[in-house]
């Protein structure tokens, strides 16, 4: 990795009305991508909006390869950080390659003309985001999903060293948020951009992400890599709430659903499916006591010796024996 391409000195963050976190010292280094992490009201627009220069700090300073951001005119700006805003752009009624094209208008000459160069550009953005075959669709036409591609489209266009997006799958469907998630990643490594998104996807950002910038309730910011952040419970701690469960060992959140029904062990292999369904039908599982399940390879036996092949005859089979 190279070195740092966006930095902030005791930045905070927030309205006149209040302030929402700060003080903030981050970095951003060429080739990583960071996903901003937080529940609702956390502060992660607040925080892209200012990072990107939309909004004014409250106080402290954000540099940009050492030049403090509000030095730079809105052309040099654009020349070095593109901004995917998810809802709040409206690009008219352009069709999506106009939209795409645009991303092309800090690079070319007065007469805004493209050059081979600003094709190649727009061709490279169009192929890594799949956008080819929208090209003469107008905007207000697209869906959310196909809207948030082109929009990634023009900033790929824009061709600068530091991307922001602003929940960027907000709209996506699963493979391409996936897909998404992975190019940008994929975009940092290979071309030594420095991307940052925010999101609320946090299966995806725990896989995904070099670091992540974690913003708690309070406004505390922790910076680190996944892992750190799972492994010393500051995840955890951020998004934990009643009824909701980490589990450390799978990275996911289980919905925790009863403290009082009857208990039941397991033996046998673990299963994650038989879990959640137990537990989503009022049962509590404890390593021992209580009734008796075998987990086999041909399926589930009951203490009394009943084999079911599947949970929904083993679910009915239980509430008759536990629930009379
Ligand atoms: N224009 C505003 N004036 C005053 N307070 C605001 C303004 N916009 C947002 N806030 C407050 O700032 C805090 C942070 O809001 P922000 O939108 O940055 O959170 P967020 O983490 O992006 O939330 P979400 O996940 O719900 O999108 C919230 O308490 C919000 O109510």
């Amino acid at each position: 990795m190279t070195g740092i391409f966006l930095q902030t000195d005791a930045l905070h963050i927030g309205y006149a009305s209040r302030s929402v976190s700060g003080p903030l010292n981050l970095s951003l280094r060429k080739g990583e991508l960071v996903c901003l992490l937080g529940p609702n009201g956390a502060g992660k627009s607040t925080l892209m909006r200012t990072l990107s220069g939309l909004q004014a700090p409250l106080k402290g300073s954000i540099l940009l390869e050492g030049i403090p951001l509000e030095a730079l005119s809105p052309l040099e700006l654009a020349r070095k950080r593109s901004l995917v805003l998810t809802d709040r752009t409206d690009p008219g009624n352009l069709t999506a390659g106009e939209v795409i094209a645009l991303g092309r208008t800090p690079h070319t000459n007065w007469l805004g003309r493209l050059t081979p160069v600003d094709q190649q550009q727009i061709q490279t953005a169009i192929d890594l985001t799949d956008t080819g075959f929208l090209l003469s669709r107008r905007m207000p036409e697209l869906s959310d999903g196909e809207r948030q591609k082109v929009m990634l489209a023009r900033a790929l266009a824009q061709d600068t060293d530091l991307i922001l997006l602003d929940e960027p799958t907000a709209h996506l469907d699963l493979p391409n948020r996936v897909a998404m998630m992975q190019l940008l990643h994929r975009l940092a490594r290979t071309t030594g951009k420095a991307i940052l998104l925010s999101t609320h996807e946090l299966d995806l950002a725990l896989q995904t992400a070099d670091r992540l910038w974690l913003i708690t309730r309070d406004g505390t910011l922790h910076a680190g890599v996944p892992e750190d952040l799972v492994l010393n419970g500051t995840f955890e701690t951020a998004f934990a709430r009643d009824g909701l469960q980490f589990d450390r060992q799978t990275g996911g959140f289980r919905i925790r659903l009863t403290e009082e029904g009857p208990v039941v062990s397991l033996a046998g292999p673990d299963s994650i499916w038989l879990r959640q369904a137990l537990a989503r039908e009022g049962y509590r599982i404890r390593a021992d006591g209580g009734y008796l399940l075998s987990v086999e390879e041909s399926g589930w036996k009951t203490t009394d010796g009943q084999l079911f092949t599947t949970i929904e005859t083993l679910l009915a089979h239980l509430r008759n024996q536990l629930f009379q």
